[in-house]
């Protein structure tokens, strides 16, 4: 069974927030905010959740745009990661034990700080456009084949 987590990507106008991540899986990378999705809520429920508990914002409208597969060489889990986009939120940016949350220029973003498969996606995420991608990782830095197609629904 797949290990199911979530990505949430926060966007004002040109701007997008992302969190270094200060620990565990994916530390010292750039990325949105998210996590495991509980056994009693809803993938999207988990992402709101995430999302406040990582950076102090709060949304109630996620939209999801995009569905990321991931497998390793040599480890039979699977990671389905659930990715949403949100211009509508509130509260106040906070760094957490987790995150540490910065803005970025969308024509700035740190690719070289980040999971080698987001400078693959971003830019359909950029253009609007939603996206179902399966990526084969050797280690945490090498992928070795990947399928990317963009999508009419998710
Ligand atoms: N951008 C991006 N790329 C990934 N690539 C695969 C790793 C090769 C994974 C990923 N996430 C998986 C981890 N998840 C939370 C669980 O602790 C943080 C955030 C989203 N996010």
């Amino acid at each position: 069974m797949n290990k199911i987590l979530t990505l949430v990507l926060v966007r004002d106008g040109k701007r997008i927030l992302l969190g270094m991540k200060k620990r565990g899986f994916g530390e010292g990378r750039w990325n949105g905010f998210g996590g495991k999705v509980e056994k009693q809520e809803t993938i999207i429920d988990g992402a709101k959740r995430e999302l406040r508990e990582e950076c102090g914002l709060v949304s109630n409208i996620l939209e999801k745009i995009g569905l990321l597969k991931f497998e390793f060489v040599g480890d039979p889990q699977l990671l389905e990661v659930h990715v949403f986009t949100t211009e509508q939120f509130t509260g106040a940016v906070e760094e957490s034990s987790e995150m540490r949350p910065e803005w970025f220029d969308t024509t700035n973003i740190p690719f070289d700080k980040m999971w080698p498969d987001d400078k693959l996606w971003f830019p359909l995420y950029l253009k609007g456009q939603k996206f179902s991608g399966y990526f084969l990782f050797q280690g945490h830095d090498n992928i070795l084949k990947y399928t990317l197609d963009e999508v009419d629904d998710l």
